[in-house]
């Protein structure tokens, strides 16, 4: 039997819920996204060029960070580990033509890896919205997507993902990391 690196959550979100959330970002001013580069977070568009912001958690937000917990929560026994709430706060992304977050990585560098034990990342735009724009996580890669707009696919943090270039349309995502709280 083939065990994916991922689990998916086709209808975390509802497509409703997926639109106000990127009506909240209309209102939020949007930054170049950045990368770990060992000593500082830095720009650079060969490894990831997107446009994102944070979001912690307050009066506005919370609904979506409960959201996550709970999903996480069926994620951590799925994947046999113990995570804590979402501490660290949450991340919109925007993926324009061309963006894309083409090197593969691992979301848990060495400074936080027990602080973030497992990814989150929500589709928010429809699937024909975009081309490209891909999330792939190995060793499943060369897939087409195959979440609907709201859908949710989770995986271990460690986990070495990429996310392939837009080559049309817009490609919104909803990006979360959790683990255990550094004591
Ligand atoms: O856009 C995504 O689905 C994932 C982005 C990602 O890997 C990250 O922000 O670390
Ligand atoms: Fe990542």
């Amino acid at each position: 039997m083939v065990t994916l690196p991922f689990l998916d959550f086709p209808q975390a979100l509802s497509p409703a819920e997926c639109e106000t959330i990127v009506a909240l970002a209309a209102r939020t001013p949007l930054e170049p996204a950045t990368i770990w580069g060992g000593a500082a977070d830095h720009v650079d568009t060969r490894t990831r060029q997107a446009e994102r912001c944070y979001w912690a958690r307050d009066a506005e937000t919370e609904w979506i960070h409960a959201r996550l917990d709970a999903l996480f929560a069926e994620a951590a026994a799925r994947f046999e580990t113990e995570v804590d709430p979402v501490f660290e706060p949450i991340q919109f992304v925007r993926y324009g033509v061309g963006a894309h977050f083409q090197t593969w990585h691992s979301d848990a560098g060495a400074d936080r890896y027990d602080e973030r034990r497992l990814s989150a990342s929500v589709e928010l735009s429809r699937p024909d919205d975009h081309d490209g724009g891909v999330l792939e996580i190995a060793p499943a890669i060369g897939l087409a997507r195959t979440l609907p707009q709201g859908g949710a696919r989770l995986f271990r943090s460690r986990m070495i993902h990429r996310v392939t270039p837009v080559t049309r349309g817009t490609r919104h995502a909803l990006v979360a990391w959790t683990g255990k709280r550094r004591a």
